[in-house]
């Protein structure tokens, strides 16, 4: 059920949205073994039309590890990315954020998919403006993570033109194996360097 709020009677009742930090969620320790604040972090797949260096108009998303459980991430937009003339079309804008979002299981140590991504865009991004983004954790219970971050236009301390929270449902590997073509593992069996897995993690 979608968050919001309605009147009854003279009554606001507020429904918290399903990205809300429910009760119980904790913010876990940075693991050991996450990668240092400053690495680069691979993109995971190199099709991946968010972060993929094969994906010809994708957005080539540079993720970069931060302290604690964040990161941070740049893309420039393009003229293949525009919605209205020479804007960025704002579905690419929520990509970005859910890769940046998804990114996160770099640091927590965990395969994450998106269970539900809520944007607010606040501002036109421009073509040719580089987004500087930022995602951090904001929470974790059981097997959903809890996590948010923005947007902003050309800096790191710029204007913030969008903003994301996201919860996301930590899969085994299985996942990717059972609903993937035929051809796409045959692929990587093929080429085992189209996508990056850590060192605990096995496809096949
Ligand atoms: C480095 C990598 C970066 C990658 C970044 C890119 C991220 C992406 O875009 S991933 C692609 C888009 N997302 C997807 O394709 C996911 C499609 N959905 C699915 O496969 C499944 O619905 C999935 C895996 C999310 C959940 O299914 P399943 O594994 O059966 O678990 P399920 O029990 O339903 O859910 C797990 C928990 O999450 C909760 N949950 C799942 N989806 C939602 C949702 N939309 N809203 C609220 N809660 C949810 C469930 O209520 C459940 O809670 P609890 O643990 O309390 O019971």
């Amino acid at each position: 059920m979608p968050g919001g709020s309605h009147r009854v009677g003279t009554v606001r009742v507020v429904t918290p949205l399903r990205t809300d930090l429910p009760p119980g969620a904790q913010l876990p320790p940075r693991p050991a073994n996450a990668p240092a604040p400053g690495t680069v972090l691979p993109s995971h797949y190199v099709r991946c039309f968010a972060c993929g260096d094969q994906s010809a108009h994708g957005l080539h998303l540079r993720v970069d590890a931060d302290a604690g459980l964040a990161l941070c991430a740049t893309f420039e937009v393009t003229e293949h990315h525009q919605g209205a003339p020479g804007l960025a079309h704002g579905g690419l804008l929520s990509c970005a954020l859910d890769e940046a979002l998804g990114a996160l299981g770099h640091l927590t140590r965990t395969s994450l998919v998106t269970g539900r991504l809520e944007t607010d865009f606040l501002r036109p991004v421009p073509v040719g403006t580089v987004l500087h983004l930022s995602a951090r954790v904001e929470g974790v219970l059981g097997r959903r993570v809890y996590a948010s971050g923005e947007g902003r236009l050309n800096s790191p301390t710029g204007r913030v033109a969008v903003r994301a929270r996201g919860l996301f449902v930590e899969v085994p590997m299985e996942h990717f194996v059972t609903h993937a073509r035929a051809e796409d593992i045959q692929a990587i069996e093929q080429d085992p360097d189209l996508i990056r897995l850590r060192e605990h993690q096995t496809i096949f």
